[in-house]
């Protein structure tokens, strides 16, 4: 296989990069009155707005050959036909044939997942029903009224993410909380304030051996059975959500109780597996049906749409403009509305545990850059805390600006406000001012000479800045879904084009298997293994003071 950096349209993006460095988007802006029209693209429910970049029809053809000439179409097939793309772990990748409305067999090692996915969703809708009316029990004879999610990573923040993005759409038939910390401080803030006997846990481990998940789930089940005294309370109270039944069914869940997953949905990927089970429980099982609807929209129209008028491919594209060609180390995710206050959580795990990776298929060592770090929060919030540096930096972060047409939750004069905010900021990114602008409206306001030459360069904003507009319609299932889905096979084509394993995350594994010797250390008030003398004294100085440890 051809390396990439010797693909041509690699190399010709190398060469324009170079030259696109010295151009400004204003003049390219000036240039052409159909950068609009020619750079957006609108879906239903959704408008991606990509003409603030730094590209023109030049670097979009040569980009749109780069998805070409690496095969991006191909590797979809592969993806949606079962092909197990998952090397390193050889696996099939099929999260979307969780939201896939087509009654069709699909096959994977001989079993038709289509039928799994069905019986789950079937199994799950009648629990939803059963707790959400009331009828689901706990061991007193009294109704469910909290749901405490216990997961971590993937089986935690996709549910948190759209639980709080719709919250709007919730009928309060149960409260949602979610534990993910092994920090005690969050478990125990949590339970305080709840009844045992009207509380259902969902632990949601796709493995079912996450340190942190068993751990808080220990917790909860003790705490149960410290106020039930009856250890059959827990077929009441523990349903799981999981692959691995086995460890489940020996933490002491009953197997009726078990959700299934599969070992060919990725955890970043399994909102739309039972791990959605608390969006369902408080959204009702036809909301998140619309969710599920809402990605399947999104993957067809993937699956569709040529690469010129594809929404993720376009998004990988101009990803991978800015990040490998144009040299931006990192991304931010800028959602104006409230409810997407986890976005950019739940998509730095998505993209950074996808794609945060320097070697290739093969194993070889990345000459190239892959990935930015993805960071954000809520835009409004950011224009008061980190805009600052967006805007005058020396480091150009591309970012994706997010925001809604209509608000779910109109207040008189307040949406306008969060728009107003959210149209300028990426206008004020491209544009910038200069100090000719500035020297001249620092006269206007009757400011002289010597004030003026010492505050004139500290207001110069060079702009061209890159971003990415997308305004939603309105905030709801579907439209979400369809987001959520974009990223994802966003995510997809990156990895495509970079060469890149994005399913598994190999990455994370070091730091885990230290922590379970260290941990039985501060158990045990000694150092059993040799570690490096920082390491070392950190923990002896931690027993010291703990009381737990000679030095
Ligand atoms: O669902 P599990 O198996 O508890 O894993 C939780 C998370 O931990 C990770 O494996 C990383 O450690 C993620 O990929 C995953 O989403």
């Amino acid at each position: 296989m051809q390396a990439r950096p010797s693909l041509p349209s690699w190399q010709k993006l190398t060469r324009l990069a170079g030259e696109k460095k010295h151009q400004h988007m204003n003049d390219l802006f000036a240039a052409d009155s159909e950068r609009f029209n020619k750079f957006s693209l609108e879906l239903p429910g959704l408008l991606l707005d990509y003409s603030k970049n730094l590209i023109d029809d030049e670097t979009m053809s040569v980009l749109f050959a780069l998805a070409r000439e690496t095969d991006v179409a191909a590797w979809r097939e592969k993806m949606l036909r079962g092909d197990k793309i998952n090397q390193t772990e050889n696996r099939a990748v099929l999260h979307t044939a969780l939201r896939r409305r087509s009654e069709q067999p699909l096959m994977v090692d001989g079993e038709n997942i289509t039928a799994q996915v069905q019986s789950q969703l079937v199994k799950m809708e009648a629990f939803v029903n059963q707790v959400r009316q009331g009828h689901w029990l706990g061991y007193s004879g009294k109704r469910i009224t909290d749901i405490v999610n216990i997961g971590v990573g993937g089986s935690n923040l996709g549910p948190q993410m759209v639980t709080e993005a719709l919250k709007h759409y919730s009928d309060n038939s149960v409260n949602m909380h979610y534990v993910s910390n092994v920090d005690g401080a969050q478990i125990v803030e949590i339970l305080r304030p709840l009844d045992p006997q009207k509380v259902l846990f969902i632990v949601s481990s796709k493995t079912f051996t996450t340190t942190e998940t068993l751990l808080n789930a220990r917790t909860a089940l003790n705490w149960l059975i410290s106020a039930s005294f009856d250890e059959t309370a827990v077929a009441k109270h523990f349903v799981a959500v999981t692959a691995n039944k086995e460890n489940a069914v020996k933490f002491g869940i009953s197997q009726e109780n078990i959700f299934d997953i599969w070992d060919w949905v990725g955890g970043r990927f399994s909102l739309w597996s039972a791990i959605g089970l608390p969006v369902a429980l408080d959204l009702g099982f036809d909301k998140f049906k619309a969710l599920l609807d809402g990605a399947d929209n999104m993957d067809r129209h993937f699956v569709q749409a040529p690469p010129e008028q594809n929404m993720p491919v376009i998004m990988a594209l101009l990803s991978v403009w800015n990040t490998t060609f144009l040299g931006a180390k990192s991304q931010a995710i800028l959602p104006y509305d409230q409810t997407l206050h986890m976005l950019s959580s739940y998509l730095q795990q998505a993209e950074m545990e996808s794609n945060g990776k320097s070697v290739s298929w093969h194993g070889d060592e990345l000459d190239y850059a892959t990935v930015p770090s993805i960071w954000g929060q809520l835009g409004i919030n950011g224009q008061h805390a980190f805009y600052q540096y967006l805007h005058q930096s020396n480091n150009v972060v591309p970012a994706d600006f997010i925001g809604s047409v209509t608000s779910v939750t109109p207040v008189k004069g307040h949406h306008e406000t969060l728009m107003a905010n959210f149209f300028a900021q990426t206008q004020a990114l491209m544009t910038g001012v200069n100090e000719e602008e500035i020297c001249a409206d620092l006269k206007a306001k009757g400011r002289e000479a010597p004030y003026i030459d010492a505050v004139a360069p500290h207001k110069v904003h060079k702009g061209n800045r890159p971003t990415n507009t997308i305004l939603l319609k309105r905030i709801d299932p579907a439209t979400l879904g369809m987001l959520i889905a974009a990223y994802e096979h966003k995510i997809f084509v990156q990895g495509i084009i970079l060469q890149i394993c994005s399913f598994d995350q190999w990455g994370v594994e070091l730091g885990k298997g230290l922590a379970a010797k260290i941990q039985q250390e501060l158990q045990a008030g000694e150092t059993r293994v040799s570690h490096d003398c920082s390491t070392e004294n950190l923990i002896h100085y931690y027993q010291k003071v703990s009381g737990g440890g000679a030095v």
